[in-house]
């Protein structure tokens, strides 16, 4: 009998993961999704044809439950999933900062959990998924589960103390590039360009850097140098970033991103 999967609190990465699932194959009826309001669980019928049902139904009838709400919403949805799931069940958070330690003390003795860290770009086809085991959870569970992440990029197994730091940077790693080339944007407004042509030559020069990153095999440093002239128009702007503390910044920001993940730990946020 196939593994029936299903997705609890299908909101933007709930959703992203379900797209990606019935993109690498999964048949929409091994598929359920929950949400809390009623035109949102219809959205989502309509959008995949999957059947959208009650958190306590999901839990009676999937053998895999995916749990996307935010860090906030999970006690909530623990307390009302606790008496349906049966310990057999595999458990997956998607949820920030949460330990599977969490979930482990709220539902019945051994249910396997597995956490797991995932990133936006699921929508394409390119996300980055952290994984690690509770304390219940075998080889067989991890494996499931990246079979499941597998279908919207690349996964990755660690260790669960490293998982807030996963979350700085994968987790949240795509905000900083957005961000990046939005003040890029700017300043090609600022050197008069018109800002459509300024994004088109920013999102180029990014897709084209990470495109190298991925694939030459060369060190990022190494890259950069070969940007960079003698006397060139590279490192003038390279010498601005340093003058601005632009590579302490990105250490700073990245802590406190960790240390936020770490606070979310309650799931009292
Ligand atoms: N966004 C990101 O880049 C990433 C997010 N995450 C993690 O993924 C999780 C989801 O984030 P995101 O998708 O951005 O958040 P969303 O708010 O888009 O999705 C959460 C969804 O859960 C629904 N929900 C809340 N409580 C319940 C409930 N009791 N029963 C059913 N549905 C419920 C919400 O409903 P409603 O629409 O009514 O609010 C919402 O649709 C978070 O835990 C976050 O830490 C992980 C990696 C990256
Ligand atoms: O900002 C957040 O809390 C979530 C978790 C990682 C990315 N977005």
């Amino acid at each position: 009998m196939p593994q029936k999967v299903a997705v609890l609190g299908t909101g933007k990465i709930g959703e992203a993961l379900l797209s990606g699932m019935i993109r690498g194959g999964w048949a929409p009826s091994d598929l359920l999704v929950t949400a809390r309001r009623q035109e949102r669980a219809a959205q989502l019928r309509e959008r995949y044809g999957v059947e959208a049902v009650s958190n306590a139904e999901a839990a009676k009838s999937a053998d895999t439950l995916i749990l996307t709400v935010k860090p906030q919403d999970m006690g909530a949805l623990l307390t009302e999933l606790a008496p349906h799931v049966p310990a057999d069940r595999l458990v997956i958070s998607g949820a920030a900062g949460i330990p599977t330690a969490y979930f482990e003390e709220r539902l019945a003795a051994g249910t396997p959990v597995v956490r797991v860290m995932t990133n936006t770009p699921a929508l394409v086809d390119e996300a980055m998924s952290v994984i690690s085991a509770g304390t219940h959870a075998t080889a067989g569970h991890l494996a499931h589960a990246e079979e499941i992440f597998g279908t919207v990029g690349k996964t990755l197994r660690v260790p669960e103390t490293q998982q807030d730091a996963a979350t700085a940077l994968s987790g949240s790693g795509p905000a900083y590039f957005f961000f990046l080339v939005e003040a890029m944007t700017d300043a090609g407004i600022l050197l008069g360009l018109p800002r459509d042509k300024a994004h088109d030559l920013i999102v180029q020069a990014a897709i084209g850097a990470a495109v190298m990153l991925r694939d030459s095999g060369e060190h990022p440093v190494k890259l950069r140098e070969n940007v960079t002239s003698p006397a060139g128009t590279t490192i003038n702007a390279i010498r601005e970033l340093e003058n601005h503390g632009v590579r302490a910044a990105m250490i700073s920001a990245l802590e406190a991103a960790r240390d936020r993940s770490r606070e979310l730990a309650t799931g009292n946020g």
